[in-house]
């Protein structure tokens, strides 16, 4: 047996470590893996991702054939090695490569012979046994709110479509018929392009040229719920990465684009350069921010949980305590941003959650302090009568268009100023 390994598979452990036993997100840890090749990189995240997506299925697979279960580096080689096998991952490649990850390892190296027979055995049946055991749920931090909030069918419902993934989503800058004949996607309802097996995305049609950019569907409803923009001055509060700027200026508005990190805004730099929109950039805080203007989109920062399908490691990181401190933030932001539209204006706000503390209830608390909002209809192409939240904001749930390969989950609610 030859003691090399994929380089992609032993960054993928070190991955896992990072999210499972660190608790930091997959793409700050992926930030480390810079000196691989960019195919062995994209492999050991997808690697990880697929692991954290089955994380209960694999160890509901290694349970019967450990007495305890091993330290988290030893743990985590198995998980790789169990959802590789169950997918159909060559078992001589994946135990091989499982066994020679742990020999490198001073701390590890006295387990491979365990590796070795628990993934042995795995080869055999874990491919049968993968397809009856249940989707994974969610941990009981998010899943007893979810249950609370949307109730336990919907939730399953969630689990499903974030145990599936997501496809790649894709917003236009002008013609979304043209783009999506050009990358052979289909055009969603709502104007988005939707690729289901994408490949690498700088490599696709019209990347280059910046004919589009990067968006999940319900990304991109937000912006469109501001209605008709053109040459009207509009606030992007929480502007980067840039995906809502870019939408705001392509439908023609002057657009001032704000964020308080700067790195994060130099990517807005970037997607503006390459899709040759523009807009003004602005380095701040929201919260300090000042100035009058047609319309405000404040897509707030929030605990992200309408992601989970593309970002699976987001459950196994516990949010906590940081959500309470992200409402307060959410609602203090919202407060500013309604300072800052012109009366008769409007305002947008949004967030990536699941969470109805971080959705609904701002918009409920808002509406009870300030007679002069008014709750606009969401209009726009494509809005299912069953997004309609019964406060008369826009829900999103990653369980709808499951037929179509589901969507992010996000709140969002349009205000006009009296
Ligand atoms: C949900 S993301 C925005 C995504 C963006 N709207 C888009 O469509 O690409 C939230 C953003 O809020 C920014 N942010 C967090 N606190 C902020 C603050 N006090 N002032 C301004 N921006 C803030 C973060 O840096 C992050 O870029």
């Amino acid at each position: 047996m030859s003691n090399r390994y994929s380089p992609a598979r032993k960054a993928a452990v070190d991955l896992l470590g990072l999210v499972l036993n660190d608790a930091k997100r997959l793409g700050e840890a992926a930030s480390k893996l810079n000196e691989l090749a960019p195919a062995d990189r994209a492999a050991a995240l997808r690697l990880a991702a697929d692991t954290l997506r089955g994380l209960e299925r694999a160890d509901r697979l290694l349970k019967p054939h450990l007495r305890k279960a091993p330290a988290g580096r030893v743990m985590n080689i198995l998980r790789l090695g169990a959802v590789e096998l169950a997918t159909g991952g060559a078992a001589h490649g994946v135990v091989n490569d499982c066994v020679n990850i742990a020999a490198a390892g001073k701390r590890t190296a006295g387990m491979r012979g365990l590796i070795n027979a628990v993934l042995r055995k795995l080869a055999a049946e874990a491919p049968e046994k993968w397809q009856v055991l249940r989707v994974p749920r969610l941990p009981k931090w998010l899943r007893g709110p979810l249950v609370d909030a949307w109730g336990s069918d919907a939730v399953t419902a969630m689990e499903a479509a974030h145990f599936s993934g997501a496809p790649l989503d894709i917003s236009a800058k002008h013609d979304p018929a043209a783009v999506a004949e050009a990358l052979g996607g289909t055009l969603l309802p709502t104007g988005t392009i939707r690729l289901m097996d994408a490949g690498q995305v700088t490599a696709l049609p019209g990347f280059e040229a910046g004919d589009w950019w990067v968006q999940d569907a319900a990304a991109a409803m937000p912006a469109r719920l501001l209605g008709d923009v053109r040459g009207q001055s509009v606030l992007d509060l929480c502007a980067a990465p840039g995906g809502k700027t870019l939408q705001l200026a392509a439908a023609g508005a002057e657009v001032t684009a704000l964020d308080l990190s700067a790195a994060r805004l130099a990517r807005v730099e970037e997607n503006l350069s390459r899709t040759g929109l523009r807009a003004k950039l602005v380095e701040g805080d929201a919260l300090e921010h000042s100035g009058q203007y047609d319309a405000v989109l404040l897509d707030a920062p929030c605990s992200a949980t309408g992601t989970i399908r593309r970002h699976p490691d987001l459950p196994h990181i516990q949010l906590g305590e940081k959500i309470g401190a992200l409402i307060e933030l959410q609602a203090a932001m919202l407060a500013h941003a309604i300072t800052l539209v012109k009366p008769g204006g409007r305002l947008v706000f949004a967030t990536c959650s699941l969470l109805p503390d971080e959705g609904e209830c701002h918009i409920e608390d808002m509406l009870a302090v300030h007679p002069e909002l008014a709750l606009l209809k969401p209009e726009s192409a494509g809005i299912e009568a069953t997004w309609l939240a019964p406060d008369g904001g826009l829900r999103l749930r990653p369980d709808y268009w499951s037929d179509k390969g589901g969507m992010d989950g996000f709140y969002m609610a349009a205000l006009q100023k009296a």
